[in-house]
């Protein structure tokens, strides 16, 4: 049995359940990998656990509770230096200007050897080349499920079931949230501000759903496929983006008597002139694939040249996916 020790940066919604699920499926993984799977290290913005024998439930239960001391600091990096782990799994906020904090762990993490799991965009968002070269260095793996529309699968649809396909042009609908309002306003006729409400309280929409609704989201999903999928140094700011935020009743209610479906729509198309993306805000025919993805599920669609047209609908938009789609990625890293 090979133990496998794993450390957890960012402990809120998402965090919360990847520490859950780890919990329950240890004997999966003995059974499945022969892997004795331990979370040994948990950070918050506050603070963080660690204990090399596996972390128990209680202090994980008492750490969560745990409020800001005033003035309170503390030193994260040398945190994750003193930590022995094979895994780190980034779950920290999505800081797309900057990586923020989450950008440093994975850094340091992939330069101790061990592999990463990210769940956050924002430090792939800004260097995902660097990091992606850096992982290939020390023969470990980056593995981004969770950055990528979670349980919507996309970069494995690239890497694993389209591997050695020409893509040809790919459309999504890559965030709940936005799919929520659209369709809560169109179905429900409630304002975007009461749907961006009601997507806070699932646990789907950011801290600050401006990313959701002002089409960061979907764009930074777009610029991490682009770089991990096609190579392409696409960055944020090269994407042009559409707002949810813009949308007026008397838009809803054109769409509505013209039985057109408005959906914010993802796109990278491969041209002469190499990799375009955009997010645009569509209003698309009612006979279209998407006009039937409601609420908070996701589509993408990919056209390819000798697999033809597929596309996938679902994963299901909520913190527990998003925890499952992470743990996708521990699992392959386990099966190598
Ligand atoms: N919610 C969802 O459905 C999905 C979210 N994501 C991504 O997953 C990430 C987490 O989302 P979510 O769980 O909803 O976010 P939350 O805001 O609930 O949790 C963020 C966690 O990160 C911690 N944190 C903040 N700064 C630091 C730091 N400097 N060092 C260590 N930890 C820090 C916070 O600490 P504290 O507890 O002290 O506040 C908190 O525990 C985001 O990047 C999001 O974009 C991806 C897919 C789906
Ligand atoms: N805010 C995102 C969640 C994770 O990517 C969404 O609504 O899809």
């Amino acid at each position: 049995m090979k133990r496998w020790n794993i450390v957890l940066t960012g402990f809120g919604t998402v965090g919360k359940q990847i520490a859950r699920l780890l919990q329950e499926r240890k004997d999966r993984y003995r059974q499945l990998y022969q892997a004795d799977v331990r979370l040994v290290g948990v950070a918050r913005s506050i603070g963080g656990l660690y204990d090399p024998h596996g972390l128990a439930e209680e202090g994980l239960n008492a750490f969560a509770q745990e409020k800001k001391a005033a003035a309170s600091a503390w030193n994260a990096e040398a945190w994750l230096a003193k930590t022995e782990a094979d895994i780190l799994i980034e779950a920290g906020p999505s800081d797309v200007q900057t990586g923020g904090a989450s950008l440093g762990f994975i850094r340091q993490a992939l330069t101790k050897g061990m592999h990463a799991i990210a769940v956050s965009k924002g430090a792939l968002v800004v260097d995902y080349s660097g990091l992606s070269a850096l992982a290939k260095e020390q023969g470990v793996q980056l593995k981004i499920s969770g950055a990528t529309a979670a349980a919507l699968p996309t970069i494995d649809l690239f890497t694993y079931n389209l591997a050695g396909c020409e893509i040809r042009h790919v459309e999504g609908i890559f965030t709940g949230t936005t799919n929520f309002v659209l369709t809560s306003m169109m179905e429900e006729g409630i304002s975007s501000e009461e749907a961006i409400r009601r997507a806070q309280a699932m646990g789907i929409a950011e801290p600050d759903p401006t990313y959701d609704i002002e089409g960061f989201d979907t764009a930074s999903k777009l610029t991490i496929l682009a770089n991990a999928a096609f190579a392409a140094p696409i960055k944020l700011s090269d994407i042009p983006r559409a707002s949810v935020r813009e949308v007026t009743p008397e838009q809803i209610a054109e769409w509505k008597q013209s039985g057109r479906v408005p959906k914010l729509v993802g796109t990278i198309r491969p041209t002469a002139d190499g990799i375009q993306a955009a997010v645009e805000l569509k209003a698309v025919e009612a006979s279209h694939p998407f006009a039937r993805v409601k609420g908070t599920t996701k589509a993408i669609r990919v056209e390819t040249d000798v697999m033809g047209d597929l596309m996938v609908v679902g994963g299901k938009s909520d913190p527990v996916a998003a925890a499952a789609a992470a743990l996708k990625d521990l699992e392959h890293i386990l099966s190598k």
